[in-house]
């Protein structure tokens, strides 16, 4: 009997654990994979890959690729069928911005990978997808950002922080407790509605990635434009909001649907279903979304089979 390939010794769901995206490669410049089975059995046409962007405020070193993991695990669990539509999913790190005062993993001041400022966390964003398209001919694909992931994910489909031609474009984007207008985050946790120290906290991560205030209009995902020029062939944008996240205020996905709508995206059950953006209702605190993963897994299953039928 002949020996099997190496390719064929390899076994499904396959999952890669912090593959760097970059040469040389850095630790946080990483993704983690997993494929269902083998990339030449996906048909191009018909799968969708996930590209998942996690959150932690740009800084927090205890959020990364493996908070899709609940997600993950309920996918295979619960939506098997959706799993056959899927072609592979990839969880992307990026470096992070200064956490100088993290009580278990202070930031050091000599850290490439913990002193990050815009651009250079979209641009990571970018990097990892460049490498998913080289690597695995990505075709057609939807992003799922949470927090500053969803900022993250706008930012790179509008262009904010990157220069290049971007790869490939999402059909859809999946964003949840996302920050859309760094101003008004601001506004919303200032004294005297929000104590001091609070507030403090929220101008740390901010300075921390963005820098100077006078950039903050700029870089926020509300100052993009989402035309069909910018982002030719977007279908659907789905806004995910819990009313119990205690970090990120509801105004946040207000201001960001306001910004679609004015840009001609259309609400559910009107238009050809091409811009579609829809708001999506979620249940618990701000990071219990990505901690139990099943409503994100939902989401997933909703959005790949409305894309494959449309
Ligand atoms: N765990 C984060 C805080 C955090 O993630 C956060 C806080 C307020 C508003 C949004 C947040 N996350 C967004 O990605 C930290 O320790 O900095």
């Amino acid at each position: 009997m002949a020996s099997p390939s190496p390719s064929s010794s390899l076994h499904y769901p396959l999952y890669g654990d912090s593959v760097p995206y970059t040469t040389p490669s850095t630790p946080l410049q990483t993704l983690d994979l997993w494929l269902p089975r083998p990339p030449s059995q996906s048909d191009p046409d018909n799968t969708i890959w996930v590209i998942y962007i996690h959150g932690g405020a740009w800084r927090d070193p205890t959020q990364n690729s493996k908070c899709v993991q609940p997600m993950r695990q309920h996918l295979e669990r619960w939506y098997p069928a959706d799993i056959q539509r899927i072609a592979g999913m990839a969880s992307i790190n990026y470096r992070l911005s200064p956490y100088p005062n993290h009580p278990t993993l202070p930031s050091m001041p000599e850290d490439p990978q913990r002193n990050a400022k815009h651009p250079d966390h979209v641009q990571d964003v970018y990097r990892a997808i460049v490498y998913l398209k080289r690597e695995y001919g990505i075709k057609r694909w939807m992003g799922v950002g949470h927090s500053c992931g969803a900022t993250l994910l706008l930012q790179y489909v509008v262009g904010i922080g990157l220069t290049q031609p971007l790869p490939t474009l999402p059909e859809a984007l999946v964003v949840l407790e996302g920050i859309y207008s760094v101003p008004l985050l601001l506004r919303n946790h200032q004294p005297p509605s929000c104590p001091e120290n609070i507030s403090r906290i929220y101008h740390d991560f901010i300075q921390g990635a963005f820098g100077d205030a006078s950039t903050y209009d700029v870089v926020s995902p509300v100052s993009g434009l989402y035309s069909e020029a910018v982002w030719p062939g977007a279908k659907l944008l789905v806004l995910g909001y819990s009313a119990e996240d205690e970090l990120v205020e509801a105004e946040q996905r207000e201001v960001m649907l306001k910004r679609l709508k004015d840009e001609g995206w259309e609400k559910e059950g009107k238009g050809d279903g091409k811009r579609v953006a829809v708001t999506w209702d979620l249940n618990g605190g701000h990071d219990e979304i990505w901690e139990d993963g099943i409503q994100i897994a939902e989401l997933i299953s909703e959005v790949v089979r409305r894309l494959l039928l449309s």
